[in-house]
């Protein structure tokens, strides 16, 4: 097969999509790669300055670092700074733009991306509310452009083993599960305008960490060949605020798949995860335990029940399965993306809008169920 080229282009020059580009930059036969590879045709930041400055610095990477390969490799051939956004989604060289700004701006970008005709993966979470998804949904499919959550841990190798394991059948029926994502960010420290602190910019543990343990919830429970309740719901929630700017310090939120078990998940800016168990899916034969973290979990066990309780399971399995070297971890959604264009989809089988319909519609519950400065915000879905 001949190998195809994806032309990327990069909306905003943050953290995330520093990491992003970075993998774009790595030589995909390092991941075992061969059908695919990728470009990075334009970058768009608020200033011209800042863009050509994130080119520059993807150009000019330590010879020890993985990604230092693409700018010998062509992928930042031609390259183009662009100061404002829209320029890049009316790039005639662009095939698709990845977008990596805070998460309120995410249904703005993507929706002007898709009016020009540009495919689209955006950062999590997708959107601010369930409305601004719908909307993103029916312009994909009314303009036949490709859409999708940038929901990397979906496409990690770790994600591929859970699947086989739960395929097997030997954990047997689910009985309960809880996920979390909790990091310690010492928040009095931080200025009140970053990000993870501004409600006006989406801030708070609920929007950036709750897709972790919804990630793990979606893989272990709904995906799960018991699970028969294609709409879980929220049954309970809790928030607490933090009083200094408003957002979420932590949520808590129980979701229950009808027929089958509950899920309790955690999301906290106060307190480290616990490292050995970051996702736990109790099941009638035994457990499926994930180490931290969640976001890029590369190790997990299958361990009996207590001697109490014992089920068919009687040995602990562990199962490691890193990302590749020199590699974020970002490259495999970016390769899965390009697979599903080249194929002319228009939507993921392993990142569906049903999923992350699902997923958003909690977070809508959760927030409006609190009592942060997001709880009464809407997105700006028909604007
Ligand atoms: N998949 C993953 O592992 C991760 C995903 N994320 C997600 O990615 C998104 C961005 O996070 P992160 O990269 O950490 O954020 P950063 O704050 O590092 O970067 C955000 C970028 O957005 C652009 N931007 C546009 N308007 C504004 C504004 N008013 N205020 C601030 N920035 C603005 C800026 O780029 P410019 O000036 O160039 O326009 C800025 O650099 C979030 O949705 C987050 O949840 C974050 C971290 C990891
Ligand atoms: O997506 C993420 O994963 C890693 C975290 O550090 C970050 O805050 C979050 O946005």
């Amino acid at each position: 097969m001949t190998r195809s080229i994806l032309r990327w282009g990069i909306i905003s020059t943050g953290g995330i999509a520093t990491e992003f580009s970075q993998d774009l930059c790595v030589d995909p036969s390092t991941r075992g790669v061969t059908d695919i590879s990728h470009a990075i045709a334009a970058v768009g930041s608020r200033s011209v300055a800042s863009a050509q400055k994130f080119i520059d610095g993807l150009r000019s990477g330590p010879e020890t670092e993985g990604w230092s390969w693409g700018a010998k490799n062509g992928v930042l051939d031609g390259c183009t700074p662009h100061g404002n956004y829209q320029d890049v989604y009316n790039d005639p060289n662009v095939d698709v733009i990845y977008i990596g700004t805070p998460p309120n701006f995410h249904h703005q970008n993507a929706k002007e991306a898709l009016l020009a005709g540009k495919h689209v993966l955006c950062e999590k979470p997708f959107t601010f509310d369930l409305e601004e998804l719908d909307e993103l949904i029916a312009l994909a499919k009314s303009k036949n452009l490709f859409l999708m959550e940038a929901v990397w841990t979906r496409f990690h190798p770790l994600a591929g083993a859970v699947r086989e394991v739960l395929a097997s059948g030997t954990l047997g029926k689910p009985l309960r599960f809880t996920a979390d994502f909790s990091m310690d960010w010492n928040l009095d420290n931080e200025p009140a305008e970053h990000r993870m602190l501004n409600p006006a910019l989406g801030g708070g543990s609920l929007l950036d960490m709750g897709p972790y343990p919804s990630v793990w919830a979606m893989l272990l429970v709904h995906q799960n060949p018991h699970n028969t309740d294609r709409d879980p719901k929220v049954i309970n929630t809790y928030q607490t605020v933090y009083q200094r700017t408003g957002v979420d310090l932590n949520s808590r939120w129980l979701v229950e798949w009808k027929g089958l078990c509950q899920g309790q998940l955690l999301s906290d800016l106060s307190c480290p995860g616990h490292r050995d168990a970051t996702a736990i899916l109790q099941c009638a034969e035994g457990d499926l335990v994930v180490e931290y973290p969640p976001y890029k979990a590369e190790t997990f066990h299958v361990v009996p029940r207590p001697d109490r309780f014992p089920g068919a399971i009687t040995k602990k399995t562990t199962y490691h399965l890193p990302v590749a070297k020199g590699n974020n971890g970002l490259s495999y959604e970016a390769d899965e993306v390009a697979r599903c264009i080249r194929a002319g989809k228009i939507e993921c089988e392993k990142m569906t809008w049903e999923e992350s319909r699902i997923v958003q519609g909690w977070f809508d519950v959760v927030r409006r169920s609190g009592n942060t400065a997001l709880k009464g915000l809407k997105g700006t879905a028909g604007k």
